[in-house]
């Protein structure tokens, strides 16, 4: 059975996860934090790990994204999207008043995962702007922390598998700026992934260094996918973090490695001098409500 080390239970990442694998058996591993997550797949603990890079109100997950470049070398499988719904959480009745009404200005702090809490900016600012903020290593963990803190006016940002695995209650259900809000999955460890769903296609993510001081070099290596008619899906510069001003370019070319055009396309951009490095060739799986599990 296949062991996937994943954030807590109850986390987005966590519902993703149940979603992809739908009824499929494989070995959950939870870690509280992502660092955990990924060393787990790293040192062979588990198969693969499951990881958030990409969400549609707060784009990429830059932490995440620069783990994948420069802590571990973990080709992605397997990229999938699925909704991130967020609600507000608390101990029960604790933000309820005598005639049963809601009632936050006894709310001092609200906890959730930095991401998940961006994603709520609007709703914090219009229902609890005085309350403090406070990051966690996941929004299930800001829900367990929540449970442990009862009376003391805390509330936490979180899923509704969150809630219900700690018994606490939803006190404001799709709090996310947007209700369009998506996060984009990977799953990333050594080997391939076969799954009984269909997919929608397959990506190959590439990371390109560019050479010091050549004009042009960034419309060269785009060049190289435009006149082959190859579609990006993505390009995303991330610092190198050795030199102020080098980037790496993070770019997702929608086809698998072996098409026909991509190896030309990867050889004509290292004739440049550019240093490539794939960082996965994967199916991609869109979201389908009715094969939803969770929520
Ligand atoms: O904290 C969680 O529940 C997570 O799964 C992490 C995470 C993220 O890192 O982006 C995943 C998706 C959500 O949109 C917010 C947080």
């Amino acid at each position: 059975m296949k062991s996937i080390a994943v954030l807590p239970q109850g986390s987005v990442s966590h519902e993703a996860l149940l979603y992809l694998f739908g009824g499929e058996p494989v070995k959950v591993v939870h870690h509280k934090l992502i660092s955990d997550v990924f060393l787990s797949t790293a040192n062979g603990t588990t198969d693969y790990s499951v990881i958030p890079i990409e969400n549609t109100i707060e784009g990429s997950v830059s932490l995440h994204i620069d783990w994948l470049i420069n802590e571990v070398n973990l080709p992605m499988q397997t990229e999938w999207i699925f909704p991130s719904i967020q609600n507000l959480i608390s101990n029960p009745l604790e933000f309820t008043d005598s005639e049963g009404n809601k009632d936050f200005t006894a709310m001092v702090k609200i906890l959730s995962h930095p991401v998940a809490m961006a994603q709520c900016g609007q709703y914090i600012r219009e229902h609890a702007p005085w309350a403090e903020l406070e990051s966690a290593g996941s929004t299930s963990e800001a829900v367990e922390i929540v449970k442990s803190n009862p009376g003391k006016g805390w509330a936490a940002i979180g899923t509704a598998l969150g809630a219900a695995t700690h018994g606490l209650e939803i006190v404001d259900r799709q709090i996310t700026d947007h209700n369009n809000n998506y996060t984009r999955f990977v799953l990333v460890g050594p080997q391939k992934l076969e799954l009984a769903r269909v997919s929608s296609g397959d990506k190959t993510s590439i990371l390109v260094t560019l050479p010091e001081d050549f004009p042009g070099a960034l419309h060269q290596v785009l060049a190289a996918f435009a006149w082959r008619r190859l579609n990006l899906s993505r390009i995303e510069s991330r610092p190198t973090k050795k030199k102020l001003g080098t980037y790496y370019f993070y770019i997702d070319v929608v086809e698998p490695i072996e098409s026909i055009l991509l190896p030309g396309a990867i050889e004509e951009i290292k004739a440049l001098g550019c240093q490539v490095r794939i960082l996965g060739s994967y199916p991609t799986y869109t979201y389908e409500e009715e094969k939803a599990e969770v929520q």
